[in-house]
């Protein structure tokens, strides 16, 4: 069977020149619950994944958001970031267009982090490389 795409954000105070990213911690299932993620979900079949996106952080953290570029996978454009066996993920880099971010549903907390207090947070362990890129482009000179 065909692997489950998981859609996230990182939902970024800028999108040309972030400082600070959002992390959302999980509620469920018990063995994930206190553990940090990037807020997003399953793409139900037939949805398309940014609508996909759109829709969860709508649901999860009571805003619409505009969507950058896609976080490419060190294998490049095309390619997904593994995760758990059955489960890969797709990510892009996204600023709020209206609300502000709240742990509204899934999560029981968000926090707002930079380039150094982003690796405070006890992650999911398949976030971890993604955790990496998002802090080589948190501290990228401008561009
Ligand atoms: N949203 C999200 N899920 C992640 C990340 N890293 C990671 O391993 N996962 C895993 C955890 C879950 O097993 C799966 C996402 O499922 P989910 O429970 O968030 O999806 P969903 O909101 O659509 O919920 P459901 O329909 O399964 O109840 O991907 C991440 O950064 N963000």
């Amino acid at each position: 069977m065909a692997d489950q795409l998981v859609v996230a954000a990182v939902l970024v105070d800028d999108l040309e020149r972030p400082s600070r990213a959002l992390a959302a911690r999980r509620t469920r299932p018990e063995h994930l619950a206190g553990r940090w993620e990037l807020p997003g979900g399953k793409v139900e079949p037939g949805e398309e994944p940014v609508d996909a996106l759109r829709r969860e952080l709508e649901e999860e953290l009571g805003v619409t958001v505009d969507v950058g570029e896609e976080l490419v996978p060190p294998a490049g454009p095309g390619s997904v970031w593994p995760l758990t066996s059955g489960l890969v993920m797709r990510v892009w880099w996204c600023t709020a267009r209206t609300g502000i971010p709240e742990a509204v549903e899934a999560h029981d907390a968000v926090a707002w982090v930079d380039a150094v207090s982003i690796n405070d947070l006890a992650w999911l362990e398949p976030d971890l490389p993604l955790v990496d890129a998002i802090v080589a482009r948190l501290t990228a000179p401008p561009h």
